[in-house]
């Protein structure tokens, strides 16, 4: 079963389309993630998929039920990690957790998801004492604590310090290991390119391009722009072979520099070119 599938996917709020026309698969064990600017239509997609949000029209189908109108049973089998911290201020981190844990019919061992997240040395403060980094771990495990076959992260790194950020990413990557479908949506591109097999970018409501963070956008085809300095002036170079062009540069050159495009260049081009 692919668990995310979605054709034709579209949303207006007062006359003015959210949503215009989505269509994406996500296959089993997938990290796909959804890029764009503010406004760009990424959280409605996601609402809609997760049931909390209706669509004006296409077909949904997550891990093979209508969102909108799944049970409790399927409601089970999803984790979700919004973009608006826990509120469960009062409670210590592993009562959080281990309250949490009575929703699912096959939880995770909380100890073990305390672990997961890096949080265990912090299982008995209270979750008004910890940080916001620490807070948002906290919604992570919350969101992976009933051992979902699918999780949806809404910008879950957003006030990581980059070491936690990278402990993430490999706690992401382990649990798309072990089979769980991730749909991620951030404003990260490094986090895209670091985390994702696939992604898309959505503009407009629309998709813009999609494909891996290699390849994305012609990314693959594109040209390498090498640069250097000489008695003559400053030089640049668009080229398919940056070796050979090195390799004939002259014996005064300085200030080399060689740039393959960025996931970053083919993402601002994208949405450069909308605005
Ligand atoms: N409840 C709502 N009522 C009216 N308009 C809305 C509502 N929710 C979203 N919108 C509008 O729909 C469009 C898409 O919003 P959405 O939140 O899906 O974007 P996003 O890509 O998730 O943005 P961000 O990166 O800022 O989270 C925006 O123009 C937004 O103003």
């Amino acid at each position: 079963m692919t668990p995310i599938e979605v054709h034709g996917l579209r949303k207006a709020y007062g006359g003015i389309p959210a949503v215009d026309g989505i269509s994406l698969a996500v296959g089993p064990g997938e990290i796909f993630a959804l890029l764009g600017p503010n406004g760009a239509g990424k959280s409605t997609t996601v609402e809609i998929l997760e049931g909390h949000r209706r669509r004006d029209s296409g077909d949904v189908r997550v891990l093979g039920e209508d969102p909108f109108s799944a049970g409790r049973r399927w409601r089970s089998r999803i984790g979700i990690v919004l973009q608006t911290a826990t509120d469960a201020a009062d409670l210590t981190v592993r009562e959080t957790v281990r309250h949490y844990s009575r929703f699912y019919p096959a939880p995770r061992d909380p100890s073990l998801v305390l672990d997961l997240v890096g949080l265990s040395d912090k299982a008995g403060a209270r979750v008004r004492t910890l940080s916001g980094g620490q807070r948002r771990r906290v919604d992570v495990a919350l969101g992976i604590i009933g051992n979902p076959a699918l999780v949806f992260l809404d910008e879950p790194t957003t006030g990581f310090d980059p070491e936690a950020r990278r402990q993430f990413w490999a706690l992401i990557r382990s649990l798309a290991a072990d089979g769980t479908t991730v749909l991620l949506t951030t404003h990260y591109l490094e986090e895209a390119a670091a985390l994702a097999d696939r992604l898309a970018i959505i503009a407009g409501g629309r998709i813009v391009a999609a494909g891996t963070p290699s390849t994305v956008g012609g990314l693959a085809r594109a040209q390498t722009t090498v640069t250097w300095r000489d008695g003559t002036g400053l030089h640049e170079v668009r080229t398919d072979s940056p070796n050979s062009v090195v390799a004939a540069l002259p014996p005064d050159a300085l200030d080399l520099q060689i740039r393959r495009p960025s996931l970053e260049d083919v993402y601002l081009d994208l949405i450069g070119a909308r605005s």
